[in-house]
């Protein structure tokens, strides 16, 4: 018996796509199933004025394959010489829906990131007022601080005074990885959310450490215990609007994944709702997948939800590649480490 699922088309609210011939290769991976996606902003240099945005906007639409029809919602990131004035205008006119923080190297290109809160808090207050978001990598960088603490510290120590300090912003926190994460945006109101990705509901920590270490399972946040794992997977299929879908799918080519020191990133596009899908379905909520994939993000953003429906079909095992090639450079795709049976009719 073949078993479909229909949902209005989903978005995900948090995407790497790069540039040039690596964005040529993944964009249609995106674009094959999602209507939008939050595009972030770490190039190198990095998306910083409306005008970056504007320029990297058109790139965007430029590579989209004849046929495909995909909206990058764009942002910019966030730096202590942020203009508020080219901010707030860059919001207004539409052509960005978020901001996006990154404490200074806590991961990849974060370089220009925010060392000194204190520099930024006249920029978050214009963003409380003109109702823009703010999209945060929670992680402290503190040496002293063990890499897998990083997450649950940033929360205590920088997430909660800044959103005492500008009450009214509106924050996602991204790609949370610990219970402590799931049990703070769970408890913040209307105004805070959160994005899990599709990795980081399949693996913990044992997967990329045991019997070897494994480069493709490297991100950051890093993944966590078992029991943050399981933690993520209640909060996503709970149907609690506070947690949506940000892939994170972020793409390094093999050389630079399977090295000395290896590059944080998942690449998740290709597969990422055959993975959701079957995830949902072993938690006994494959009612729930249409909220986490496609309602709660834009109520949250305050967009509307996509007419356009997609179908999940659950039959044979899915085929997919198991690496893509951006130039003359493989790309791995996520391994989820069991077979796929959930497929989206083309
Ligand atoms: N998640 C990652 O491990 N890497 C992301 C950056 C980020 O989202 O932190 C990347 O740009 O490669
Ligand atoms: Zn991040
Ligand atoms: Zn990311």
């Amino acid at each position: 018996m073949t078993q479909a699922l229909i949902i209005p088309r989903p978005d995900d609210w948090h995407l790497h796509l790069r540039d040039g011939a690596m964005m040529a290769a993944v964009l249609p991976e995106t674009a094959r199933h999602f209507a939008r996606a939050i595009i972030m902003p770490n190039l190198v240099p990095p998306v910083v004025t409306s005008g970056d945005a504007r320029a990297y906007r058109d790139r965007i639409l430029a590579a989209l394959p004849e046929g495909m029809r995909f909206e990058p919602l764009m942002t910019l990131y966030l730096t202590e010489d942020t203009d508020p004035e080219d901010l707030a205008f860059a919001h207004e006119s539409g052509l960005i829906r978020a901001v996006k923080l990154y404490p200074a190297g806590a991961t990849t290109n974060s370089a220009s990131g925010v060392r000194d809160f204190d520099k930024v808090r006249g920029v978050l207050e214009r963003m409380a007022e003109i109702g823009c978001v703010l999209c945060v990598h929670g992680e402290v960088t503190q040496g002293e601080v063990d890499i897998f603490d990083r997450e649950a510290v940033f929360i205590d120590t920088v997430l909660d005074p800044l959103r005492r300090a500008v009450p009214g912003l509106k924050v996602v926190m991204e790609h949370i990885t610990t219970r402590e994460g799931a049990d703070y945006a769970r408890s913040g109101g209307p105004d805070l959310g959160a994005t899990i990705t599709t990795h980081h509901l399949v693996i913990n920590r044992n997967h990329l450490l045991v019997g070897g270490i494994k480069p493709h399972y490297y991100c950051l946040p890093v993944a966590k215990r078992e029991e943050h794992r399981l933690a993520l997977r209640a909060a996503a299929t709970s149907g609690d609007p506070s947690f949506f879908l940000g892939t994170d799918s972020a793409p390094h080519p093999d050389r630079l994944k399977e090295h000395a020191c290896g590059c944080a990133g998942c690449f998740t596009a290709t597969n990422t709702l055959s993975i959701l899908a079957h995830v949902f379905e072993e938690e006994g909520a494959l009612d729930r997948l249409a909220g986490f994939t496609s309602q709660n993000g834009p109520a949250f953003y305050g967009l509307p939800q996509n007419t356009e429906t997609i179908t999940l079909r659950k039959g044979g095992p899915v085929r997919y590649p198991e690496k893509i090639m951006a130039g003359e450079d493989p790309v791995t795709v996520f391994d989820p480490g069991f077979p796929l049976h959930w497929s989206v009719d083309a």
